[in-house]
């Protein structure tokens, strides 16, 4: 029989499966049992939903079986089998190619970190095994088939020997090696261990032949030492009881993080776990998980957002998306109701009342939980936040704001003043009375912020700044436009929102250098005007319309054909003693005052980061007067 070779992304996975140094190989088992429990699940599913179909819950389970002298250990169910044609699909090509292109990536890593983020599913088998035999018969078909593989040579498929509906994966274990004891998983009590660990919550039986000890029949009794023998007993491994279905009191912190990375393939404990239940008109069971970092896929569109869905302990569902709202898509978990119908089709979910409700009630919840975190351990607030704050101020700016009441008071920002991130509530409860505004300054950085030299006379005022650094910050506070009743200012908006003193009277003669100016600069700047806000500095850029000099140089990020641009206005400080030279020049030299007024405005783009139209001539003009 010609082996068919594995397609090539398999090949690799399997490559590194076989050559893995991982230290976690027993996981394993637990790859393979849960596709048993997934096939199991399926059939199940079938006997639910068809009434001609009437099925014994006894006759759903999984067999652990171990051959010490042929090394083998044997892993079936009876779940609904696969055929030819899905051995070799499902086999001989990996699925999920999305975390494959990621280890391509990431060439160089260790196999740690694929092995750890993704369930490797079946291949796993591989680190253990050096041959690998899977007979299988699909529900409703005559055929047995047999799959096996010894590597990434390649695999044969052929006809086979099948009683049973299901399906069975043998492993011929590889030798032990220097440091590797492979002999280990044939040892019940090793297999015991990999499985309560695990798979304990599985929910039908993992049963295995077990070697007990009992007193043989008359040997027992007064003054007698009883002499023992060997028996086998079927023993189910796992509890069976699904770790949401238990009390929160039976649980310790440790259950619910191994359950967590082992289901969600996450190497980190979670930020946060959220464990709820409600009854009453709908009643179900959740358990979400707050990651402690953002998965590598996360920012990409290969990222699918969504929560596990059981209708009774029955998994519909494995990504209901309609379960989330986008601002929370970090979310990982599952729910579990009995109000939901095992017929209920994708499309027909999404319409289905229950679910919204039950949709409701878990934005709420994760909404208090996030609220209760960043209140309670604001460490970990703030190292969650630093994965996905971005995706917080999106959802604030996304589909028009739809869903800004639900982060609105999720959203940190570093604050000037208290040098630390706050939030807006914290902002606003801080503010002095006679502040009416939230102020706000955009950079590339905290540090370049606090030296913008629009903030000077916010500041001087005794207000607090926040620092939006991040592209869509000013966005989404224009979407949000105001928070407990308070707008926000960018502190180089035309009008800062209080009364500044008095400054040198706007002179008729002023006007006319302002003027002058604007005149030299021409359509670089829509005004040339005295500033109320600078102090020590003695120029500055403000933006005259709505669209603000940072969401200019965002905006013409993006691959656009047509650029825009932000209204500028040069705000001069009349008290500097640069504006003595500037009249000076008004009234000896008018020339060279036009090339104080490129330098000058080239500077104030300078401070904001932006580039100069012209550095040549900027430079020349600069040369010119040393
Ligand atoms: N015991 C089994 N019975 C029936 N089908 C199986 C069994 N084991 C594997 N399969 C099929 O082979 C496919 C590939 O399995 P594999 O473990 O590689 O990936 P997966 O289960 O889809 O993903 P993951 O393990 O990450 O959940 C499965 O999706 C399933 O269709």
């Amino acid at each position: 029989m010609a082996k068919k070779a594995f397609k090539s992304e398999s090949k690799r996975l399997l490559d590194m499966m076989i050559h893995s140094i991982y230290t976690h190989k027993e996981i394993f088992l637990r790859e393979l049992v849960s596709n048993a429990s997934d096939s199991i699940d399926k059939l199940y599913y079938i006997a639910l939903t068809d009434d001609n179909i009437t099925f014994n819950k006894d006759d759903y389970y999984i067999r652990i079986e171990t051959d010490e002298k042929n090394r083998t250990l044997t892993i079936s169910d009876t779940g609904i089998g696969m055929s030819k044609e899905e051995l070799e699909e499902n086999l001989g090509t990996i699925a999920k190619s999305g975390s494959f292109d990621f280890k391509s990536d990431l060439e160089h890593e260790e196999d740690h970190d694929i092995i750890g983020q993704f369930g490797v599913g079946f291949y796993s088998a591989f680190m253990v095994a050096d041959k690998v035999t899977v007979i299988s018969k699909k529900y409703g078909e005559e055929d047995a088939y047999k799959w096996e593989s010894e590597g990434a040579d390649g695999y044969t498929v052929t006809k086979s020997a099948k009683d049973e509906v299901g399906t069975k994966i043998i492993l011929t274990l590889k030798s032990n090696a220097d440091e590797e004891n492979y002999d280990e998983f044939l040892s019940e009590y090793t297999i015991r261990r990999i499985i309560k660990k695990y798979s304990d919550y599985i929910r039908y039986p993992i049963k295995m032949m077990v070697k007990k000890s009992r007193p043989k029949p008359g040997t027992e009794g007064e003054g007698k030492t009883p002499e023992y023998e060997d028996y086998f007993e079927d023993e189910t491994l796992n509890s069976m009881v699904p770790i949401w279905r238990k009390n929160k009191s039976e649980l310790k912190d440790e259950d619910y993080n191994n359950f967590y990375k082992e289901k969600f393939f996450d190497y980190d404990n979670p930020a946060a776990v959220i464990h709820t239940s409600a009854d009453g008109i709908t009643s179900y069971k959740a358990l979400m998980f707050l990651p402690a970092r953002a998965p590598y896929d996360y920012y990409s569109k290969d990222f699918e957002k969504g929560l596990a869905l059981y209708a009774n302990g029955v998994l519909i569902m494995d990504k209901c998306a309609d379960l989330l709202p986008d601002c929370f898509s970090f979310v990982k978990g599952l729910v579990d109701s009995a109000d939901l119908s095992l017929n209920i089709s994708r499309e027909m979910l999404q319409h289905d009342r229950q679910l919204q409700i039950i949709a409701k009630n878990l934005q709420k919840k994760i909404k208090s939980e996030l609220i209760k975190l960043m209140k309670d351990d604001r460490e970990t607030y703030e190292k969650f936040y630093s994965g996905f704050g971005r995706q917080l101020k999106f959802s604030v700016y996304n589909e028009f704001g739809r869903e800004k009441e639900l982060v609105q008071d999720l959203i940190l920002f570093y604050s000037i003043k208290e040098k630390k991130l706050v939030s807006l509530k914290e902002y606003i409860e801080k503010m002095p009375e006679d502040q009416k505004f939230i102020y706000y300054a955009c950079g590339e950085s905290n540090e370049k912020i606090e030296k913008l030299p629009q903030t000077e006379l916010v500041k001087d005022k005794g207000y607090d700044i926040l620092c939006f650094t991040d592209d869509i910050d000013e966005f989404a506070i224009k979407m949000l436009g105001k928070y407990e009743e308070k707008e926000f200012k960018s502190v180089s908006s035309g009008d800062l929102g209080f009364e500044t003193e008095a400054k040198q009277e706007e002179s008729e003669e002023n006007k006319e250098i302002f003027l002058f100016m604007k005149d030299a600069l021409g359509d670089k700047v829509k005004d040339v005007k005295a500033s109320t806000r600078l102090k020590s500095h003695p120029v500055c850029i403000t933006s005259g319309g709505e669209l603000s000099i940072e969401m200019e140089k965002v905006l013409n990020s993006m691959p656009a054909d047509q650029k825009v641009k932000a209204e500028r206005v040069l705000e001069i400080n009349v008290d500097h003693p640069v504006f003595e030279k500037i009249k000076e020049l008004f009234a000896s030299d008018k020339e060279k005052l036009k090339k104080y007024a490129d330098i000058l405005y080239g500077s104030a783009l300078l401070i904001e980061g932006l580039t100069v139209d012209d550095p040549i001539e900027f430079s020349n003009n600069i040369c010119e007067l040393i």
